[in-house]
């Protein structure tokens, strides 16, 4: 921004307004300078920033490693070179100047007064002054309602990390540092356009917990806010979607815009048949489109969901009634003979692919099966597929783990599969596994079974984010992913150093031969931590897992909470208790991202809270999330790695024998704990790539389907004939 655009806006209508005297360059008023070291014990925390480069570093150590490991994810530099980073330093200090400049004027003024700049700043954006040249005023005048409204006034670092994001950066910003109130920046500073902006996170509950948060802040500046919510009706969401800053999920987003998509093709339709008369036979009643355009959307926890979301698309279906008897019937027929197929006889497992595929002897046991009129129709390839799939059900998919069973809303009498979103821990409401899975489970619960339908729009997660013009996310840790986030979205990554330096300890990882030995052992720690008043937070993979802690704990009479899928309705209230002191609680993935733990006054004397996780993830990133419920925004705290031979991730990443093999050979001892820790990380590794294959191959499809949908002139993103 140069210095004439501040003198622009001098001498624009709001002469009322002051601004700050010095213009370009003014020295911050008070608050004192951005932190100029982030280093503490904590290895999760951020890479020591040199002094002249005190507000945001570029190449992270952990990187470097990566490379070295040959992770494909991090084969080009993942942050922004010091190169490129520099000049951005410099420009967005001199921004961070003017904000903090306007501070002590803000400060001085009405409640009214501060409403009132908020308006003039959209009467200069609409007509036509660059959002650039707004946004020290803007973000000056978002720190100060967000004192006033919310008792948080926004740190340097976040007003610096809000900059780069409103240049359409990642900002990488560690657990508890506030990316919550960061986010009131960018929203705020685009919503000026009237084009809406958009927050997109990972589920329901974080939408709704943010939206309802910051509301205040955005109230004070006379700026509307909606929520969508996956139960919303049409009218809802257009109402949501008209508010100036919209909160909602990746999925409903996506989701809205292929309904819409599909309803102007319907638009269009109507209005051809109609020869054009009329307005297209639209009436009031929701059968209008819902979202105005996509102008700018903040992706809060950018990773998760440009990353693990972007493995499977968001897809419409449309029904096809005449074959679903059919279909009903040879899921049935599967699941009922799944069962008796045996592993190497029958079958065999594809290590890498896990792909299950019959033996001969499996195809001529299928050829011999009894089977109904309706399931004979099937061709035999579709029955060994059906065949296939049910056994692998069984064999993978667990009540409990994977999923729960619970009364649908739409008919209480009936039940339905919910899926536990592995990363989460919470339900993910209105997801269906793809490839016939959800069915197969259905039919192995003897539910009903929703049969799949034909697709009739389809748009993956990549291609609904490149639609926004303007982009920018929000992560804990891109360590893993930002050069992949920078390659499909062409935004880079810059990390946030934290507020104040981070206190949290890692002790040192525990491994052992059995589950049983590690629950044991675990146990223990979490009493003799318990003895000390300190409280506890123990995360676990699935809820059975969070039921198997918890009786241990009550065998041992210590009093505890448990927190996961199945008790959501207790969870504000768990939360809110689990910082008190001697509180232990036991959680799955819910207590990741977006739960934060207030510890009462004394715990933080008796060095914070205690984080125990039980086992390895997939991603390194929801292992991190656990642990960075400790340690917030410069608090005491620790956490330990609690690893066994029959963990998951073992199998995942070396495959069943050579896991079986490493646990045969029992070589877990305390005594070669950090070697045997490495062997778990490479697992871990080696499973985050699988993935990572896994999104590029879907992508290149993806790509190459549109390609020919283009080319035989159809929308790409609508299946059935234009
Ligand atoms: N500028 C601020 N002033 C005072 N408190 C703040 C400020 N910024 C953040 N906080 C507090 O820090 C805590 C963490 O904020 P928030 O939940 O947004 O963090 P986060 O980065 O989203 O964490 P996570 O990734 O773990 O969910 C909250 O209790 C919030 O009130």
């Amino acid at each position: 921004m140069s210095d004439s655009t501040v003198s622009r806006s001098e001498s624009s209508e709001d002469q009322d307004l002051p601004v700050p005297a010095g213009g370009a360059g003014a020295p911050p008023p008070e608050g004192g300078p951005i932190p100029a070291e982030d280093a503490g014990p904590d290895p999760l925390a951020p890479n020591p920033a040199s002094p002249e480069d005190a507000v945001l570093v570029s190449t992270a150590p952990d990187v470097a490693n990566e490379r070295r490991s040959g992770d494909p994810s991090a084969r080009s530099t993942s942050y922004l070179s010091a190169r490129n980073l520099r000049p951005r330093m410099v420009r967005w200090r001199r921004q961070l100047a003017r904000v903090n400049a306007f501070e002590p004027i803000l400060r001085a003024e009405s409640d009214a007064s501060i409403r009132k700049r908020s308006l003039a700043l959209r009467y200069r954006a609409m007509a036509g002054e660059k959002l650039s040249t707004l946004l020290p005023e803007g973000y000056a005048l978002c720190r100060e309602a967000g004192r006033r409204a919310l008792s948080m006034r926004h740190y340097d670092v976040q007003i610096v990390g809000g900059i780069g994001l409103f240049e359409g950066h990642i900002a990488e910003m560690q657990t508890g540092e506030g990316k919550t109130l960061t986010a009131t920046l960018p929203l705020y500073l685009h919503s000026l356009l009237g084009k809406g902006a958009h927050l997109a996170t990972v589920n329901d509950y974080l939408a709704k917990r943010d939206a309802e948060w910051m509301m205040p802040l955005f109230e004070m500046l006379g700026v509307s806010v909606g929520i969508i919510q996956t139960a919303d009706d049409q009218g809802d969401r257009r109402k949501s979607y008209g508010a100036a800053i919209t909160y909602g999920t990746a999925k409903e987003f996506g989701f809205d815009f292929l309904r819409d998509r599909l309803l102007l093709r319907a638009q269009n339709r109507i209005q051809t048949e109609m020869l054009g008369g009329g307005d297209g036979g639209f009436s009031d009643s929701g059968d209008q489109v819902v979202m105005r355009g996509m102008h700018f959307c903040l992706v809060d926890e950018a990773d998760s969901i440009l990353i693990d979301e972007a493995r499977t698309p968001l897809i419409i279906g449309s029904i096809e009634d005449n074959v679903r008897d059919q279909i009903v019937e040879t899921y049935r027929w599967a699941s009922e003979h799944a069962p008796s197929f045996e592993l190497d006889e029958h079958f065999e497992i594809d290590n890498d692919t896990k792909r299950y595929e019959l033996t001969a002897r499996g195809r001529s046991r299928v050829r011999a099966l009894p089977k109904s009129d309706l399931v004979r129709t099937m061709g035999l390839v579709d029955l060994y597929e059906y065949i296939e799939r049910s056994v692998k059900v069984h064999r993978e998919f667990l009540l409990n783990r994977q999923y729960v069973i619970r009364p649908s809303e739409k008919d209480p009498n009936v039940d339905e599969i919910v899926i536990v979103d592995e990363f989460t821990g919470r339900l993910a409401e209105g997801r269906k596994w793809r490839d016939g899975i959800h069915q197969a489970i259905e039919s192995k619960e003897g539910i009903d079974i929703s049969v799949p339908t034909g697709q009739a729009a389809r748009i993956t997660v990549q291609d609904l984010f490149l639609r926004y013009p303007h982009l920018a996310g929000m992560t804990g840790t891109a360590a893993t992913s930002a050069s992949e986030m920078r390659r499909i979205y062409r935004t880079p990554v810059v990390r946030v150093p934290t507020n104040r330096p981070p206190q949290r300890k890692q002790l040192p990882p525990r491994v052992f031969g059995t589950l049983e030995s590690k629950f044991d052992a675990i146990a223990k720690e979490v009493a003799e931590v318990h003895a000390t008043g300190r409280p506890v937070l123990i995360g676990t993979r699935s809820i059975d897992k969070s039921v198997l802690l918890s009786n241990l704990l009550t065998e041992m009479s210590i009093e505890h909470e448990v927190l996961n899928a199945n008790n959501v309705e207790r969870e504000a209230e768990i939360v809110a208790a689990a910082g008190g002191i001697g509180r232990v609680t036991v959680a799955t993935n819910m207590a990741g991202r977006g739960t934060d733990i207030k510890l009462a006054d004394e715990v933080e004397r008796l060095g914070g809270m205690h984080v125990i996780c039980t086992e390895l993830h997939d991603a390194a990133r929801i292992d991190r999330q656990l642990i960075g419920r400790c340690g917030r925004q410069g608090d005491r705290g620790s956490y330990r790695q609690y690893l066994s031979l029959d963990d998951d991730i073992l199998k995942g990443g070396l495959g069943v024998i050579k896991s079986n093999k490493l646990k045969s050979r029992g070589a877990a001892n305390t005594g070669s704990a950090d070697r045997m820790a490495t062997t778990f990380t490479r697992a871990q590794r080696k499973v985050e790539r699988q993935h990572f294959r896994d999104r590029m191959v879907m992508m290149h499809h993806e790509k190459e389907r549109k390609k020919m949908q283009r080319e035989i002139g159809q929308d790409p993103y609508l299946d059935t004939p234009d």
